[in-house]
């Protein structure tokens, strides 16, 4: 593996992250540690993660297995607590879920007994009580525009393909507007086609709506594409924040365009080595 002679994370600076850098943090982990309870005593997953996130930055998250990525990214949703130190939204420790921040699963999570059109309808109709009828079919039917997919608003999800059933996930999350779009692995299960294609689909909402965007990835390439900032763990037990990499390529983001940058792979080579050298797990 090529050793890239510089390193990225101190190297390059982004016209976002220059930019939000003048802006107050939105979310922040401060001190955050998470430990489970275990018949031999408390396993500690995370220690003192610090993070500052800015509105509207495109975050990825990576780290080997069992790092704890999904504990990190449940501290945000609100699933989970910290055992020590504080997650904050603005001013506000996050203690509980809410419709300011959406979660969208690798496995999709949508309601089998329902048609797509109602698994959209039920999340906005349970955070929007006092809109109408009227006003939340609206919204359903432009969320499920907005993935391409109002043709399929009859269907139940076992008519779906995996790549429609996480369009439909995307569509719920965002149909109420969250400040924070959660993503834990959201294409880790779908062919390379069908993900490249709804890597473009998120980029162009978000370049729309540019709300904060959290997601959990295995994938390098993926998050050198998506991201502002690459999150990167170290292994756990006891995982922490190793490095952050800044992702520097102009938006609107090309694919092409981003594969024909040598930056591209000095930054994929510095991710690789530090996962697979630096920061190497046995069990993969
Ligand atoms: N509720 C729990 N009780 C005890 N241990 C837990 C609990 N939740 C997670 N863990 C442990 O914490 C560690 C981190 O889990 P987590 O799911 O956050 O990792 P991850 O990095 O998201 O993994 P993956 O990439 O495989 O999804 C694992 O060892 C897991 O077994």
């Amino acid at each position: 593996m090529k050793n890239p002679t510089t390193n990225p994370t101190q190297t390059i600076k982004t016209p976002l992250a220059v930019k939000s850098a003048r802006k107050e943090p939105f979310l922040i982990f401060e001190s955050v540690s998470k430990a489970f309870p275990t018949p031999k005593g408390p396993y500690v997953v995370l220690e003192d993660v610090n993070l500052k996130i800015h509105e509207g930055e495109f975050i990825c998250v990576i780290g080997h297995s069992g790092c704890g990525k999904s504990t990190l990214l449940n501290m945000v949703s609100g699933f989970s607590r910290p055992t020590t130190g504080e997650v904050r939204l603005r001013t506000h420790p996050i203690v509980k879920p809410g419709p300011d921040r959406m979660v969208v699963f690798q496995n999709y999570a949508l309601l089998p007994w329902l048609t797509a059109f109602e698994n959209i309808y039920l999340a906005v109709d349970s955070v929007h009580p006092e809109k109408s009828e009227a006003e939340k079919r609206e919204i359903v039917q432009h969320n499920l525009g907005m993935v391409g997919l109002l043709e399929a608003a009859n269907k139940k999800p076992q008519q779906l393909s995996g790549g429609m059933k996480q369009r439909i996930s995307i569509a719920r999350a965002l149909s109420i507007r969250p400040e924070v779009l959660i993503l834990d692995e959201p294409f880790g299960a779908l062919d390379a086609i069908t993900k490249e294609e709804l890597q473009e689909e998120l980029l162009s909402i978000w370049n729309e709506y540019r709300m904060t965007v959290l997601m959990i990835t295995h994938d390098i390439d993926e998050a050198l594409f998506l991201a502002d900032r690459l999150v990167m763990m170290t292994n756990g037990p006891r995982a922490n924040i190793g490095e952050i990499l800044n992702i520097p390529f102009p938006r609107p983001r090309d694919r092409t365009r981003i594969m024909e940058d040598p930056e591209y792979y000095n930054l994929r080579n510095y991710a690789l080595d530090y996962l697979f050298r630096r920061f190497a797990h046995d069990d993969e």
